[in-house]
């Protein structure tokens, strides 16, 4: 994946690193960074795990002849995670987002492997 880039100035371009300040606060950024990389390391790693269980809740739903999606438990899970937001100094909205995308993902994924008659095999998450 590649982006179109600008004449502008970016941490990533060295002639921008003028003087002692600005090789500073690049140094300081790079440290950041490394974080941030650490960060969505283990964002992934979390993820892989969370659509391994609701794979695993889809199957089981498929097997009982449950529907894919329960909005009672969609309710809990907005409350809670609104209240984790705020507790966490995260933006709530944020965390709605995350949680949209999350849901809607494994409700999907419950719907293949309900149609494939339970099989989860057909998701390539157990690759
Ligand atoms: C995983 C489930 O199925 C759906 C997906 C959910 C989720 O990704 O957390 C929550 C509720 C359901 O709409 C479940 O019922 O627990």
């Amino acid at each position: 994946m590649t982006h179109e880039h600008d004449a502008e100035t970016v941490v990533d371009s060295p002639d921008h690193w003028r003087d002692e300040q600005t090789q500073r606060i690049v140094q300081r950024i790079d440290d950041l960074r490394q974080s941030i990389d650490n960060v969505d390391m283990a964002i992934i790693a979390l993820l892989a795990e969370r659509f391994k269980y609701t794979t695993q809740v889809g199957a089981l739903k498929a097997a009982a002849g449950f529907a894919p999606a329960d909005y009672k438990r969609e309710d809990y899970q907005m409350e809670r995670l609104h209240r984790l937001a705020v507790d966490a100094g995260l933006d709530p909205d944020i965390a709605e987002m995350y949680r949209e995308f999350v849901v809607t993902e494994a409700k999907k994924r419950h719907r293949r492997i309900a149609e494939a008659g339970g099989d989860p095999g057909i998701l390539d998450i157990f690759a």
